[in-house]
C-alpha cells in the first residue's frame, strides 16, 4: 500500500512517526511523504526505509496516486486540498487527525478500541474518510469505555484540565517561556528563605500582568493562571471545545436516534501535554462501585483504574505520571448524593490522557493498521 504522509514533521505528525517506527508499521507499506514547504528536500527514513526526495503537498495528481494519506497538516490544509482531491477522482483513503471532515456524514470518526464496528460497517459500505476525534473526546471516551458499553450514562458533564500542547508547539514552547519569566522575577527573592512570600507573590502578579509578559500566543498567561475557554466561541455562551463533546461522543458511538447529554467547562492549564477531565456521570441504574471498576478495567488494554485513595491518586492520576504513555487512568470514583429521589446514580470521576497519543496520533495509525489488515 501506497500510503502519502502529510504534515509528519509537525508536532502531532512526529508523534505519529515515532509510534508507527515503535509499532514497526513501517514495514507494511510503501511511505511517501509530502511537504508544504521544501519539495524537493530529502525526506526522512522511516522504519530504514529511505522515503526519497518530498512531494508537494499541494500536488493533487501526486496525491491522487496514494492508496491511502494521512494528513496531520492542519485543518486549513484539509480545507484547501480535500475536495479538490475528490473531484479529481481520487478514490484512496483519507485519514486525517484535524476537525475539518469530522461530522460530515460522509465521514467516520475513528477510535478504534471504542467504535470497532462503527468503523467496520463504515468500511463495508465503502466510506473513505476516517478522522481523529477531538482529543478530550477520545480520551474521555477511553477511560469510561465501559460505563457507556452497558449502557449506564444517562448523561454526563466534563469540566476539563486541557495541556498546552492542544493549541500548538508555539504555545508549549511559550507556556514554559511564561514559567521562566514568572521565576526570573522573583529568582533572588526566592533564593533568600527569609523573604516574605506575599512580597513574592506579589512581584510574580505584577510580571503576570505586564505587557512584556510573553502571551504572543495565547494572548493571556497561562502559567500561574488559566484559560476557561477554549477554541472558537460559538455565541450562545458555549465554546467550540465544548460543543464537540456532546456531538464527537454520539457520532464516536454510532448513536442516532437516542442522542446521551455531554457537556461542560473547557479549561487551559498550565500542563504539557495531557488533557485531565473531572465528570459526573448520571447512571441509567444504581450500579456498586466495585461492579463499576470492575466494568471499567476490563473494556480496554489501557484503561487503569486507580483505587479512590489519596496516594494512588496523587502519584497515579496527573499529567506527570502520564505522560508519554499511552495508559488512560481513571480514578477518583465516587457515588455524590446530588439528588435524594436518585440514590446511587451520580458518580464523579477524574480521569487523564497524552493528548498527542490518544488524543491525536495513536487513532491514525490504528486506522492504517485496520486497512492492511482488510
Ligand atoms: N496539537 C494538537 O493537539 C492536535 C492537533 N490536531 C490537528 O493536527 C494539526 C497539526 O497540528 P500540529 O502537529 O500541532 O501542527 P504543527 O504546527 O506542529 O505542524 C504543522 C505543519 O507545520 C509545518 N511546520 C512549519 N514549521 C515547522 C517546524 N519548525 N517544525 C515542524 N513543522 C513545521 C510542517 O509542514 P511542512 O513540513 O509542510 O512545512 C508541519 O507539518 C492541527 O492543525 C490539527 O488539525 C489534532 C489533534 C490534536
Ligand atoms: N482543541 C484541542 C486540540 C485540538 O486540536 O482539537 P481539535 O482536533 O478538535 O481541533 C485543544 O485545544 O486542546
Amino acid at each position: 500500500m501506497r500510503v502519502g504522509l502529510v504534515g509528519w514533521r509537525g508536532m502531532v505528525g512526529s508523534v505519529l512517526m515515532n509510534r508507527m517506527e515503535a509499532e514497526g508499521d513501517f514495514a507494511l507499506i510503501d511511505p511517501v511523504c509530502f511537504t508544504t514547504s521544501s519539495v524537493g528536500a530529502d525526506g526522512p527514513t522511516l522504519g530504514g526505509k529511505a522515503t526519497g526526495k518530498l512531494l508537494d503537498a499541494k500536488d493533487i495528481a501526486a496525491l491522487a496516486s496514494m492508496d491511502a494519506i494521512i494528513s496531520c497538516q492542519g485543518g486549513d490544509y484539509t480545507t484547501e486540498i480535500y475536495p479538490k482531491l475528490r473531484e479529481a477522482g481520487y478514490t484512496g483513503y483519507w485519514i486525517d487527525a484535524a476537525s475539518t471532515l469530522r461530522m460530515k456524514d460522509n465521514a467516520v470518526i475513528i477510535l478504534d478500541p471504542v467504535n470497532n464496528a462503527v468503523i467496520d460497517s463504515a468500511l463495508k459500505s465503502g466510506i473513505k474518510d476516517y478522522v481523529g476525534g477531538n482529543c478530550t473526546v477520545s480520551l474521555m471516551l477511553m477511560a469510561c469505555q465501559g460505563l457507556f458499553a452497558a449502557g449506564l450514562v444517562e448523561w454526563m458533564t466534563s469540566m476539563t484540565y486541557q495541556a498546552a500542547s492542544g493549541a500548538g508547539a508555539q504555545n508549549m514552547r511559550e507556556l514554559l517561556a511564561q514559567m521562566g519569566t514568572a521565576h526570573a522575577c522573583v529568582s533572588s527573592l526566592l533564593s533568600d528563605p527569609a523573604s516574605a512570600i506575599l512580597e513574592i507573590d506579589r512581584k510574580v502578579a505584577e510580571e503576570l500582568r505586564s505587557s512584556a509578559f510573553p502571551t504572543k500566543n495565547f494572548g493571556v498567561p497561562l502559567a500561574g493562571s488559566l484559560i476557561p475557554w477554549i477554541d472558537k466561541d460559538l455565541g450562545n455562551g458555549q465554546s467550540k471545545e465544548e460543543w464537540k463533546g456532546q456531538v464527537e461522543t454520539n457520532k464516536i458511538l454510532g448513536n442516532t436516534t437516542s442522542i446521551i447529554p455531554v457537556d461542560g467547562i473547557c479549561v487551559r492549564i498550565s500542563a504539557m501535554r495531557c488533557h485531565s477531565q473531572a465528570l459526573t456521570i448520571k447512571l441509567t441504574k444504581d450500579v456498586p462501585i466495585a461492579e463499576i471498576e470492575t466494568m471499567l478495567a476490563a473494556a480496554n488494554e489501557w484503561v487503569k483504574v486507580i483505587p479512590n485513595e489519596r496516594e494512588a491518586s496523587i502519584y497515579g492520576l496527573s499529567p506527570a505520571a502520564v505522560t508519554g504513555t499511552l495508559t488512560v487512568p481513571i480514578g477518583r470514583l465516587r457515588k455524590i448524593n446530588l439528588e435524594p429521589s436518585a440514590p446511587g446514580r451520580f458518580l464523579t470521576a477524574f480521569t487523564c490522557g497524552d493528548q498527542l497519543l490518544w488524543g491525536a496520533a495513536e487513532p491514525l495509525r490504528r486506522m492504517l493498521r485496520i486497512l492492511l489488515a482488510r
